[in-house]
């Protein structure tokens, strides 16, 4: 089934973007949690879309709506469920793509693999609509975590061909990630922000879109949870990672800039600091044989640019089998990055919770 995820914690997204709403149950949850509702619905709207110019116009408050799993301001321990309305949609704009595919979009792919039976208004379960639940569930997952002084936290690292500053994987702390997150557009420099913001504007006014680059770090994970093999830190993350819609890659630590130094420039020496073994440099991003090594986890995802554009694209009618000229109408993310920023961070702590659940870690 393509929208469960997990084995200790388990989270099933339904819904679609033009149907009546969108959500998620979790299953697995520690009992006795509480769960801040200011901070979630903080996080939340830091994805939310139309908040930005480099968002979608499209307004929806995705406030939740907690159906079960809550009771008393702690986490019961059975099925965590909530739901979120779609409440601004207008379907009239996808009129001229029913039959026609969007490139880049999954408009045809879906057509072939559920028959046409497919919802294809505002991308249907395809959407980056569904990244909304999946936030949810890592805005609860962030807090258990944040609970054990872990904290997990990302920024745009580029987009456009700007970079931002990136985190030092040594010293980056929980105290820079939540600052950093607490910003409209989240990057560290604001300069760069600013020229990223202003790259994305124009990228729209000439009816295109962009790409980018998200960067997560997470402070305060202690070492030796994860496993080898088929279950590993890695594994775990880059699931669900490639969850998100528009994700085409991920890379942790150096990544494949590692692959072109020799072992003596790329390894990490140990060093043992106030009695406790660190590593000198950070080039393995704080995973070592699919197992935390206790340095801060580093990866770094790239998105690339949204597929709806504005100007004309040459394509195919799938059930007419006529060759086609493509206006997309709509309103669509002219770089899904800014608001991808705290999803990625959501994958991360969900898959992190599921790898100290599994280990009977909290
Ligand atoms: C937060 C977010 C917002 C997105 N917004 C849009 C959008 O406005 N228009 C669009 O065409 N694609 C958007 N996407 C990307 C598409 O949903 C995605 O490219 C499509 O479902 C095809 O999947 P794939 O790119 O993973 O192959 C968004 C993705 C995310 C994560
Ligand atoms: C609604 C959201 O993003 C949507 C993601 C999306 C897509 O194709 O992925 C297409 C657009 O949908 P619509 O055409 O209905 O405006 C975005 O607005 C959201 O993230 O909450």
């Amino acid at each position: 089934m393509s929208s469960n995820w997990g084995k200790n914690l388990k989270i099933s997204i339904f819904g679609e973007s033009h149907g009546e709403g969108i959500g998620v149950v979790i299953d697995g949850l520690p009992c006795g949690e509480t769960i801040d509702m200011d901070e979630l619905l903080a996080f939340m709207k830091r994805r939310a879309p139309g908040a930005h110019r480099a968002s979608t116009p499209r307004r929806e408050t995705d406030a939740p709506t907690i159906l079960s799993g809550y009771w008393r301001q702690h986490t019961t321990g059975t099925p965590l469920a909530a739901v979120i309305r779609n409440n601004d949609t207008h379907s009239a704009d996808y009129s001229n793509i029913a039959t026609v595919a969007r490139p880049g979009h999954a408009d045809f792919t879906g057509y072939v693999r559920y028959g046409g039976f497919n919802d294809i208004r505002g991308g249907g379960h395809f959407s980056g609509r569904l990244t909304a639940p999946l936030t949810f569930a890592g805005g609860v997952a962030k807090q258990i975590l944040s609970r054990r002084e872990i904290t997990v936290g990302a920024h745009i690292y580029s987009a456009t061909g700007i970079s931002d500053t990136p985190f030092d994987p040594v010293t980056v702390t929980g105290e820079l990630l939540r600052e950093v997150g607490a910003k409209p557009f989240p990057t560290i420099s604001q300069k760069a922000g600013e020229k990223m913001s202003d790259a994305i504007e124009a990228a729209r006014l000439e009816l295109d879109s962009v790409g980018g680059v998200v960067e997560c770090a997470v402070t305060g994970f202690p070492a030796g949870i994860g496993s080898p093999m088929f279950d590993g830190l890695e594994n775990v993350i880059a699931s669900l990672m490639f969850g998100i819609p528009a994700v085409k890659g991920i890379e942790f630590g150096l990544g494949f800039e590692a692959s072109s130094l020799k072992g003596s420039q790329n390894n990490d020496s140990f060093v043992l600091h106030d009695g406790k073994i660190q590593t000198k440099t950070n080039n393995h991003g704080g995973i070592l044989g699919g197992i935390s090594s206790g340095m801060p986890i580093i990866l770094r995802v790239a998105f690339k640019p949204t597929p709806s554009i504005s100007q004309m694209q040459h394509s195919v009618d799938f059930v007419n089998m006529t060759q086609e000229e493509l206006t997309i109408h709509g309103r669509h993310d002219p770089c899904v990055v800014v608001r991808a920023v705290p999803v990625v961070e959501a994958a991360v702590a969900l898959a992190l919770l599921e790898s100290m659940l599994g280990q009977g870690k909290i």
